[in-house]
C-alpha cells in the first residue's frame, strides 16, 4: 500500500497542513507530518495554535495571529509550492477569515489548482473545545465553499448542520446538508457510531453516495484518527487521485494505523502510521 515515492534525485510532492500543534504528538500537525512522511510526500506547515495537550486532554492553547497564519501559507505556497492542502484546528473566526483570503490568493481551494481538504475540528476527542462557537458561521459559510472535500465526524456534523446521525438514513441527510454549504464532496465519518461493529464513512458529491465501511478496530487508542485520515486524503490528492480513490486509500491507511495504535500516558494513545516502516518496500 502506498503512493508513488519520489525516486532519489527527484522532488516529492508537497502538501501543506494548516492546523494546531499537539504537544503530546498524537494529533494536529504532528500527526499530519507523520502521515505525510510515511506516504512519501514533503509536509509544509502553517501553525494556527499551540495546544497544551497530553493523552488525557487539552488544558489550554494559545492562538497564532491571523496575519502570521496567512503569512506562513503565503511564504510556503509562493516559494516551495504545494500540490494539496488540508486544514485542522483553526481556533477562531479571524484565523479562518485570514486563511480563506490567503488560500484565494495562493490558488488553494476547490475551484483552484490546489485541492483543499477541510477537517472541521471543533473539539478534541476528550471534549475540549478547539474552535470558538463564534467561528461556526465563518467555517460554514466562508471555508466550506472553498473545500474540495470536508471530513466532519458525527459531533461536528451535529454542530454544523444540526443533524444527529444515528443510522444510514440520517448519515445521508447529513451528507446532503453538508453539500448544501458548498464543498465539492462531503465525507460523513462514522467512527463515532460505536454501537456498530463497522466504521462506516459516507462520501457524497450531490449525485453519488459512496460507502466506505471497514471493520471496527477495538482500541481506546484512536487519538489523531481524523487528522491522519485527512492528511492521507490530501497526500493522495497531491498525486492527482480522484476524490473517491483518495478517500478509499486514506480509509485503508487510517484503519491500518488504528490497528497498530499504541498506549501512551494514562489516557488515549495515538494511531500509528509507523507500522509502514515495518512493512518493507514490497508491501
Ligand atoms: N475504532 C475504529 N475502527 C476502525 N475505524 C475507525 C475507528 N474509529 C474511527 N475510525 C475511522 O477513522 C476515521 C476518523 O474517524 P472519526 O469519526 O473517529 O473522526 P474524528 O473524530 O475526527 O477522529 P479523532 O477525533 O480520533 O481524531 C474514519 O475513517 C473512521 O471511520
Ligand atoms: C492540535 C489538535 N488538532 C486536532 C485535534 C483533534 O484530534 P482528536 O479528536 O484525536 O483529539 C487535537 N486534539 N489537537
Amino acid at each position: 500500500m502506498g503512493l508513488p515515492v519520489a525516486q532519489p534525485g527527484s522532488v516529492p510532492k508537497r502538501v501543506l497542513t494548516i492546523a494546531g500543534s499537539d504537544s503530546g504528538g498524537g494529533a494536529g500537525i504532528q500527526a499530519d507530518m507523520r502521515t505525510f512522511a510515511l506516504l512519501g510526500v514533503h509536509g509544509c506547515v502553517a501553525v494556527t495554535a499551540v495546544t497544551v495537550q497530553n493523552s488525557l486532554g487539552v488544558s489550554g492553547f494559545e492562538e497564532i495571529s491571523p496575519q502570521t497564519v496567512a503569512a506562513q501559507i503565503d511564504t510556503v505556497a509562493g516559494d516551495i509550492g504545494v500540490a494539496a492542502a488540508k486544514t485542522g484546528m483553526l481556533a477562531s473566526a479571524p484565523i479562518i477569515e485570514a486563511i480563506v483570503e490567503q488560500c484565494g490568493r495562493s490558488g488553494i481551494g476547490r475551484d483552484a489548482s490546489v485541492p483543499l481538504v477541510v477537517d472541521p475540528v471543533c473539539a478534541s476527542m476528550h471534549g475540549n473545545q478547539l474552535l470558538a462557537d463564534s467561528a461556526l458561521d465563518t467555517l460554514r459559510h466562508k471555508l466550506f465553499p472553498l473545500a474540495t472535500v470536508v471530513t466532519p465526524n458525527l459531533d461536528e456534523v451535529r454542530l454544523i448542520t444540526g443533524i444527529e446521525v444515528t443510522d444510514a438514513d440520517s448519515q445521508r441527510d447529513a451528507a446532503r446538508a453538508l453539500l448544501d454549504l458548498g464543498p465539492r464532496w462531503a465525507l460523513v465519518k462514522g467512527g463515532h457510531l460505536r454501537a456498530s461493529d463497522r466504521s462506516p464513512d459516507l462520501l457524497y458529491d450531490g449525485e453519488h453516495f459512496i460507502e466506505l465501511s471497514h471493520e471496527r478496530i477495538d482500541t481506546p487508542h484512536d487519538h489523531g484518527a481524523g487528522d491522519t485520515l485527512a492528511a492521507a486524503i490530501a497526500s493522495a490528492l497531491a498525486h492527482e487521485s480522484p476524490v473517491p480513490e483518495a478517500v478509499g486509500f486514506a480509509k485503508d491507511w487510517v484503519t491500518r494505523c488504528l490497528a497498530a495504535a499504541y498506549p501512551l500516558g494514562a489516557g488515549h494513545g495515538p494511531v500509528n502510521p509507523l507500522w509502514r516502516l515495518r512493512a518493507g518496500p514490497a508491501d
